[in-house]
């Protein structure tokens, strides 16, 4: 069914399968940080369905998910890449710069609150993607929200936690996502839905 989904969804091009390929067999261990390779044309499609501008990413690794949203936006469009690791991102500068969309993308590498609580305070982010550590969740959202304008998205990765999240008895980042989810579903300046793609992403709309 997998291979079936990805046959019928839009092929990454060439950088975005190299950089897949390239964080496969550089960082073995980690490659699983990836967004899942369907996720690279959802988020493309929604940047394009929404008409984003102004792109946040909290959580970069190797660049797949930035890539893939910068490839959206229009050529004056702007994306805000937040991590801590040089290592990492530096493969994502890499294959921003092949494609030709080096110049929409931002790298801060700092922790992703400080770089959140630096932006401008009205609204002004058309669409954030949530994807660092599952602990922060909380804090990054409470800072996107009255950032992101009217009608704008917050999308969040791995809610489902590999299914651990439904387990009242859950430990450690899938309590961390519990409590996420809860926090999401009880805020009123946002609708919210909860698609069963990969591991779990929710679409938040700014009322
Ligand atoms: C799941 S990976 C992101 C995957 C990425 N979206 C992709 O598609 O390749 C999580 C990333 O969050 C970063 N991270 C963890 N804690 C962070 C923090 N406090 N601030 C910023 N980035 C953080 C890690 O360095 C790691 O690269």
């Amino acid at each position: 069914m997998y291979d079936y989904i990805l046959a019928h969804n839009p092929p990454l091009d060439a950088v975005q399968r190299d950089i897949v390929e390239i964080t496969r067999q550089q960082f073995p261990e980690a490659a699983g940080m990836q967004s899942a390779e369907e996720q690279g044309p959802l988020l493309a499609f929604l940047v394009r369905l929404i008409g984003a501008r102004h792109v946040v990413e909290v959580g970069t690794f190797t660049g797949f998910s930035a890539l893939s949203m910068a490839q959206a936006l229009p050529a004056d469009g702007t994306l805000i890449a937040c991590d801590v690791s040089e290592e990492w991102t530096a493969y994502g500068r890499e294959a921003w710069a092949k494609a030709g969309v080096g110049d929409r993308i931002q790298l801060r590498i700092a922790p992703a609150l400080e770089t959140l609580r630096a932006m401008p305070a009205g609204p002004h982010i058309d669409l954030a993607y949530l994807d660092a550590d599952k602990g922060g969740y909380i804090a990054y959202w409470e800072e996107l929200v009255p950032r992101l304008r009217p009608g704008g998205l917050i999308v969040a990765d791995n809610v489902l936690y590999h299914g651990e999240v439904a387990d009242p008895s859950a430990t450690g980042n899938a309590l961390a996502i519990r409590a996420f989810n809860d926090h999401v579903v009880e805020d009123h300046r946002m609708e919210a839905v909860i698609l069963t793609v990969a591991d779990g992403v929710t679409l938040a709309r700014k009322r």
